[in-house]
C-alpha cells in the first residue's frame, strides 16, 4: 500500500534532457575538466592566456602523460582550508539568528522551512576579511591566488561527495523525488539529482549549496585577486586597477543581491523542479566560484588600465543590466507573493495561478535573464579585447540561460497547457524583445 502510493507520487521519469546518460556523461567530465582547463588555459604560471599556441597542445599532452602533473592538483594543506570553510558556513547556518520561511507547496503537498541568515553570514564573513586586510595588508589575503589547483580540487571532491551521498541516501526511506532525475540510469539520475530537496534534520542541502559556500568563496577569490594585484603594485589597496575595481565591485553586488534576496531562490527551477545532483553540486560548489571569477584572476596578471570615459561606459551596462535584472525579478516575486503595487495586466490560467502579461513580463519571457546577461557583459569588458578568454563567461552564460529558458518553456507548457500557449501569443519574445 505505501509503495503504491510512494510509486504515484515519485512516478518515473520518462524522457531525457541534456542528450540523455551519454550527454549528461559528458559534461560531469566536462565541468571539472574545463575548470582546471580555465586556468591552465589562462594563467601566468603557463604562459599565458591563452598560452601561444605553438606550446600549447605539445605541453598539455606532455602534462597529462606525467604523474607529477596529476600529484600536482592535489594540495593537503588547501583541501584543509577548504574545509575549514565549509565548515565555517555551516556554523554560521546554524548559529546566526535568522526567521524561518515557508518555500513554495510541493507535489506531496507539504512546504518545507529555510532559515534566511545567507546575508548576515556574507555581513560577517566580509567583516573579518575587511579587518584582517586593514589591519595586515593586502599581503595577508593573498592565499587563494596562490593555491587556486589546490582548492578546486578540493571543491570537486566536495561536490562529489555530496552528490553520492545524496543519490544514495535517496533510496533511503520514502522520499519525495525530483520528477526529472527517477529514470532508473544511475549516470543519468547522479547528475541531474533524484531527491528533490535532500537534507538532514532541518538543515536543506540544495539551497544552502546554492547561496552560501560557492557565492560567498566567489567573492572572497575576488578580493584575494584584487589584494594579489595590489601587493604587485606597491602594496596599497589604493594602487588597484579601475578594471579591477569595477570586476569586483560589479560581482560583490551580484552576490550580496543574491543573498540579500535569499527567499526569492524558493521559487526558482532548481528549487521547485530540479533535485539536488552532481549538475548543481558541481556549479554551485566548483564552477561558480572558480569560473565565474577568471576575470578577476586575469587582471592580476594583465593590469588593464581603463581611464575615466570608459569606465563610465562600463558602469552604465552593469547597471542597466542590474535594474533590469532586479526589477523583473523583484516584480515576480512580489507577484507571487500576492502582491502587484502597479496593477499590472495579467492572465488568468485554468490552473489557478495567473501570469504577468505586461511590465517586464510582458516585455519577453525572461526579462531577468536579459538583465543578467548585460551584466555577464560588463564584468567581462573591463579585461579589454586582448583575449577572447575572459568572455568565456558570457559566452557560457548565453549558451546556459537559452537552454535554461527552453527547459522552463517546456516545465510551463506541461503546468499550464493552452494557457501557456495564449501567454506565448500575447509574449512572443523569450529573451531578447523584437529579436529572439
Ligand atoms: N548567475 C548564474 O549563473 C545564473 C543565474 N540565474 C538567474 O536566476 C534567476 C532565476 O532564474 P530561473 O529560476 O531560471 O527562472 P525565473 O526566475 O525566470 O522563473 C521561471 C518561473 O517563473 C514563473 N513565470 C514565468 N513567466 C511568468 C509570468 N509571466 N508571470 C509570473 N510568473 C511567471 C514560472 O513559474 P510559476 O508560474 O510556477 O511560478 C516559471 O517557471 C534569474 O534571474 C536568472 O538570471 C539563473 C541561472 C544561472
Ligand atoms: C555548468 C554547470 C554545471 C552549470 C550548473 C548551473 C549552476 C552553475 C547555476 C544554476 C542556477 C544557478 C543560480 C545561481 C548561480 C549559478 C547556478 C547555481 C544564483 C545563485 C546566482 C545569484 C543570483 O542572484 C541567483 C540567486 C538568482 C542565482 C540563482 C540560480
Amino acid at each position: 500500500m505505501a509503495d503504491t502510493k510512494n510509486a504515484e507520487l515519485n512516478p518515473r521519469t520518462h524522457g531525457y534532457e541534456f542528450f540523455g546518460p551519454l550527454g549528461t556523461l559528458f559534461i560531469t567530465i566536462s565541468v571539472p575538466a574545463t575548470t582546471y582547463a580555465l586556468y591552465f588555459g589562462c594563467s601566468e604560471h603557463s604562459g599565458g592566456c591563452p598560452p601561444p599556441v605553438a606550446t600549447l597542445w605539445p605541453s598539455a599532452k606532455l602534462s597529462l602523460q606525467s604523474l607529477d602533473f596529476w600529484k600536482s592538483l592535489w594540495d593537503q594543506q588547501a583541501a584543509v582550508v577548504y574545509l575549514a570553510w565549509y565548515l565555517w558556513c555551516v556554523v554560521c547556518w546554524l548559529v546566526l539568528p535568522g526567521d524561518w520561511v515557508e518555500g513554495t507547496t510541493m507535489r506531496d503537498g507539504t512546504k518545507k522551512k529555510y532559515k534566511i541568515n545567507a546575508f548576515s553570514t556574507f555581513l560577517l564573513t566580509m567583516g573579518i576579511v575587511a579587518g584582517v586586510i586593514t589591519r595586515f595588508g593586502p599581503q595577508s589575503f593573498t592565499y587563494i591566488y596562490e593555491h587556486w589547483v589546490g582548492l578546486v580540487t578540493a571543491s570537486v571532491l566536495m561536490a562529489i561527495f555530496q552528490a553520492l551521498y545524496c543519490y544514495i541516501s535517496s533510496y533511503l526511506g520514502n522520499k519525495l523525488l525530483a520528477l526529472g532525475g527517477n529514470t532508473g540510469n544511475p549516470i543519468y539520475d547522479f547528475f541531474i539529482g533524484r531527491e528533490l530537496n535532500p537534507s538532514i534534520g532541518s538543515f536543506d542541502i540544495k539551497s544552502f549549496n546554492e547561496l552560501r559556500p560557492g557565492l560567498i568563496l566567489w567573492a572572497l577569490i575576488d578580493i584575494s585577486m584584487a589584494c594579489e594585484q595590489a601587493v604587485r603594485r606597491g602594496g596599497k589597496v589604493t594602487d588597484i586597477t579601475d578594471s579591477m575595481w569595477l570586476v569586483i565591485l560589479f560581482q560583490l553586488l551580484y552576490v550580496a543581491d543574491g543573498l540579500y534576496n535569499e527567499p526569492a531562490i524558493f521559487t526558482t527551477m532548481d528549487i521547485t523542479t530540479d533535485g539536488f545532483g552532481f549538475m548543481l553540486a558541481i556549479g554551485d560548489l566548483a564552477w561558480v566560484p572558480f569560473v565565474y571569477s577568471l576575470q578577476a584572476r586575469y587582471l592580476v596578471f594583465k593590469q588593464v588600465e581603463l581611464g575615466p570615459i570608459h569606465t563610465a561606459l562600463i558602469v552604465l551596462v552593469n547597471f542597466t543590466g542590474y535594474w533590469v535584472f532586479r526589477s523583473a525579478n523583484g516584480e515576480k516575486n512580489d507577484f507571487r507573493n500576492g502582491k502587484n503595487p502597479k496593477n499590472l495586466k495579467t492572465l488568468t490560467t485554468q490552473r489557478g495561478t495567473k501570469l504577468l502579461i505586461e511590465g517586464w513580463w510582458g516585455m519577453c519571457r525572461h526579462p531577468n535573464y536579459l538583465g543578467d546577461l548585460l551584466m555577464a557583459l560588463a564584468w567581462s569588458l573591463p579585461t579589454g579585447f586582448e583575449t577572447p578568454v575572459t568572455y568565456f563567461y558570457v559566452s557560457y552564460f548565453l549558451v546556459l540561460l537559452m537552454h535554461r529558458q527552453y527547459r522552463d518553456d517546456e516545465n510551463c507548457e506541461k503546468k499550464y497547457g493552452d494557457d501557456w500557449h495564449k501567454y506565448k501569443q500575447l509574449v512572443p519574445y523569450r529573451i531578447f524583445p523584437y529579436i529572439y
